[in-house]
């Protein structure tokens, strides 16, 4: 499997709980055809899907901590391989959430040529992560849990940007502006990879 995937491209997309990394990969989806892998979509999938073992992780999400390593990694790599013939590149959303992470999914898989910094302040992300879970149906999307998830992004998430800034691949987008002028931003970091 590793050797298909290694001449895709691979991108990381980290930020903070609504910052908009989904919102950014979307766009990026339309006008460059990547493959959009949001770590937690796959994780509510599982949940979606009643097994034991989602129902173990739902208890986790809950709470606004984070799933045991390997599982997350286990799915994405499962998902890349079944999109390895067809994809050019991967965007891997919400991953890695702590440096341990993004350091075992290179022994794993491969390495990143790109880290999307989605950056937003706190308060916008909380205002948002409220207005959206007034439809989205997320047991996440409240005051509580959203509380926790900044918490622990910014105290386990934010070294993994320092962590690739040592190794130069970082760019961050302002996302504080409108959609699309944020992703103008995003256009021209995957536009310098080429
Ligand atoms: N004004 C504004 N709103 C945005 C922007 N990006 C996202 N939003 C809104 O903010 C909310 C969160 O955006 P998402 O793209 O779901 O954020 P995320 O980073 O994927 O969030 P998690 O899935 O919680 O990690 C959504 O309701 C979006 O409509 C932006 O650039 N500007
Ligand atoms: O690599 C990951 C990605 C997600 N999560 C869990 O899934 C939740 C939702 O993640 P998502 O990226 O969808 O949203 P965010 O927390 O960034 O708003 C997190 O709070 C974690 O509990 C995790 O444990 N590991
Ligand atoms: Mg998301």
């Amino acid at each position: 499997m590793a050797d298909k995937i290694k001449d895709a491209k691979i991108i990381f997309v980290v930020g903070g709980p609504g910052s908009g990394k989904g919102t950014q990969c979307e766009r990026i989806v339309a006008k460059y055809g990547y493959t959009h892998l949001s770590s937690g979509d796959l994780l509510r999938a599982e949940v979606a899907s009643g097994s034991d073992r989602g129902k173990q992780l739902q208890a986790i999400m809950q709470k606004g901590e984070l799933v045991p390593l390997d599982t997350v990694l286990d799915m994405i790599k499962d998902a890349m391989i079944a999109k390895a013939d067809v994809s050019k590149g991967f965007l891997i959303d919400g991953y890695p959430r702590e440096v341990k992470q993004g350091e075992e999914f290179e022994k794993k898989i491969g390495k990143p040529c790109l880290l999307l910094y989605v950056d937003a302040k706190s308060e916008t992300m909380i205002k948002r992560l409220l207005k959206r879970g007034e439809t989205s149906g997320r047991s996440d999307d409240n005051e509580e849990t959203i509380k926790k998830r900044l918490d622990l992004y910014y105290k386990a998430t934010e070294p993994v940007i320092a962590f690739y800034e040592s190794r130069g691949i970082v760019k961050k987008v302002d996302s504080e502006l409108p959609v699309d002028e944020v992703f103008v931003q995003v256009s021209q970091a995957i536009d310098s990879l080429k």
